[in-house]
């Protein structure tokens, strides 16, 4: 039997809760995109080498003629949990400032630091594949709340991977542009998500993937064809 020395793990639903990004980072963000576009001009200039315009000229033309128009659009993005790359990446600038202020602080479920930990000792090596930018995985692992404290947990993460470094999560090809990353083969690794969308693509890609049942996760009826979980325990 093969046994995997690479864990990939997603973020939301799988090490943190859904209503830990939809009612703290998500609010957090919307509450302060207003003073974000703000600091910008409008219509955006293009070959302005500002980070935040840079980021804004990436969403389509026409929601960014105005700073009202952007603002409707971005809102409605969010309130749909569209993994848009660009909206991922504006996030990841919003929630900085969160972190460093001390009002962002990560509740992971109580298993995760366990987990971690029992891996490291393990000698398996574990990796994140989130919709979320790379910037805001890392933030979210080094702002974690541990007993009265906030403790920084990058040094059990081996690396990062989001849709713009390899692809959609939704697709096969981006597991394999993961495993090639890394330099492995499929039956060293293993998958943990809550989308089994996701589950599905990086089973085609010949990686054992196991589905995340967490309190709050999307109940799928028709999943009876995966293996699933309700914790890292016995991981
Ligand atoms: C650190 S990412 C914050 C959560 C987020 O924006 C997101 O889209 C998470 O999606 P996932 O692929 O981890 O389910
Ligand atoms: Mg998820």
């Amino acid at each position: 039997m093969a046994v995997y020395d690479t864990i990939i793990l997603d973020i939301e639903g799988t090490v943190c809760s859904i209503s830990f990004v939809k009612n703290v980072l998500f609010p957090y963000f919307l509450d302060k995109l207003p003073f974000l576009l703000e600091q910008v001009e409008f219509p955006l200039d293009h070959t302005d080498n500002v980070t935040v315009t840079q980021i804004l000229a990436k969403f389509p033309e026409r929601y960014t003629k105005s700073k009202e128009c952007l603002k409707t659009y971005i809102n409605e993005l969010v309130a749909n949990d569209i993994k848009d790359p660009t909206l991922k990446q504006l996030q990841g600038i919003v929630w900085q400032a969160g972190y460093e202020e001390g009002e962002i602080v990560v509740d992971l479920y109580n298993d995760v630091i366990e987990a971690l930990d029992r891996w490291k000792k393990e000698d398996k090596s574990v990796y994140i594949y989130s919709s979320g930018s790379i910037k805001a995985q890392k933030l979210l692992f080094s702002h974690v709340k541990f007993k009265s404290e906030t403790r920084d947990l990058t040094n059990y993460i081996k690396g990062y991977y989001d849709p713009t470094s390899v692809g959609s999560k939704i697709e096969s090809e981006s597991y394999l542009n993961i495993l090639k990353d890394l330099n492995k083969d499929p039956e060293s690794a293993i998958f943990l998500s809550d989308n089994i969308k996701e589950v599905a693509a990086s089973i085609r890609a010949g990686i054992k993937s196991l589905v995340v049942k967490r309190p709050g996760n999307t109940v799928h009826h028709d999943n009876q064809s995966f293996d699933f979980v309700y914790s890292f325990d016995n991981v």
